[in-house]
C-alpha cells in the first residue's frame, strides 16, 4: 500500500514534473497544497521536514525526499515494475541524468530562478536580453537533443521530458514561444507530450496558472505582434 504526501503548489514547475510521474505511474497519492506566499513551506514543521525549504517535497511514510528530480528518480526506482521512465542501462540512465541536470543547472536556476527574482522581487517589467538568449540558446540545445530521437532521452518517454517539459511550457506559455519556424523538433515534442491524457490537469493547468502571472508583470514587452504569438498558442495550447 503506497503512502505518498506531495507537499507543493501546482504552479510551481517542479511539482508539475513530479505530478506527471505520479499520473505516468499511476500511482496513489495525496497533494498538499502551500501557500507559498504566506510562507507556508517556511513554517517549523516544513523545516523539519526539508530544511532547505523548497517545493516540492515528497514524504513516503517516514521518508521526506525533496528535489523534484530526486523525487521522481525514486519514484521510478522504488515503484515501477519497468524501468522504461528511468531506464537501468547505465549509457542510457546516463542520458537522462544529463537531461536532468540539463533542467537543474541550466533551465531551471540558470534561467528560469533568475527571471522570477528579476519579477517578483525586483519589480523589473521587461526580461532583459541577455536572459532571452540565453533561453534560446537553451532551446537551441534542447532540438539538438531531439535531432534523431521524439523524447528528449531517445526513442521512449522518460522522467527526463517530465522534468523539462514542466519548465519548458511556462517559458513558452510566459515570455519565449517556442516557435514552430525556429525549433521544429522541440515544437513537435511540446505538441507530443501535450497529448498526453493527464498533460491538461497535471501541467498545462498550473504552467497557464504561472504563465497568467508571469505575462502581468511584462505590460512592455506586449506589443500586437507579441500579443498575437501568444494568443495563438494560448488557443492551440490544449488541443496540442
Ligand atoms: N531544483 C529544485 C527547485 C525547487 C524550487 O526552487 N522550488 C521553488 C518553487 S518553484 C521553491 O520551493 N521556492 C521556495 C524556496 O526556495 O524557499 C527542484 O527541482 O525541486
Amino acid at each position: 500500500m503506497v503512502n505518498l504526501i506531495l507537499y507543493g503548489t501546482e504552479s510551481s514547475p517542479p511539482v508539475r514534473a513530479v505530478l506527471l510521474t505520479l499520473r505516468a505511474l499511476q500511482l496513489e497519492h495525496e497533494f498538499r497544497p502551500l501557500d507559498m506566499q504566506a510562507g507556508d513551506h517556511l513554517k517549523p514543521e516544513m523545516l523539519r521536514k526539508n530544511p532547505q525549504h523548497t517545493v516540492p517535497m515528497l514524504e513516503d511514510g517516514e521518508s521526506c525526499i525533496w528535489d523534484s528530480h530526486a523525487i521522481i528518480g525514486y519514484l521510478v526506482n522504488k515503484y515501477s515494475q519497468s524501468d522504461e521512465l528511468y531506464p537501468k542501462d547505465p549509457l542510457q540512465r546516463a542520458v537522462v541524468d544529463q537531461r536532468l541536470h540539463f533542467e537543474t543547472g541550466v533551465l531551471f536556476h540558470g534561467i528560469f530562478k533568475q527571471l522570477q527574482r528579476a519579477l517578483f522581487k525586483e519589480n523589473a517589467t521587461e526580461v532583459a536580453k541577455d536572459r532571452l538568449a540565453e533561453l534560446r540558446d537553451a532551446y537551441a540545445l534542447l532540438e539538438q537533443f531531439l535531432a534523431d530521437n521524439p523524447y528528449l532521452a531517445g526513442p521512449q518517454l522518460t522522467i527526463a521530458d517530465f522534468s523539462i517539459v514542466a519548465t519548458v511550457s511556462t517559458v513558452h506559455l510566459s515570455y519565449c514561444p517556442v516557435e514552430d519556424t525556429k525549433y521544429p523538433k522541440l515544437s513537435a515534442w511540446l505538441a507530443r507530450l501535450s497529448s498526453l491524457p493527464f498533460y491538461e490537469e497535471d501541467n498545462l493547468r498550473g504552467a497557464r496558472l504561472l504563465a497568467d502571472k508571469i505575462r502581468a508583470k511584462l505590460p512592455k514587452q506586449f506589443d500586437k505582434l507579441w500579443q498575437k504569438a501568444f494568443e495563438d498558442i494560448k488557443s492551440g495550447a490544449g488541443k496540442q
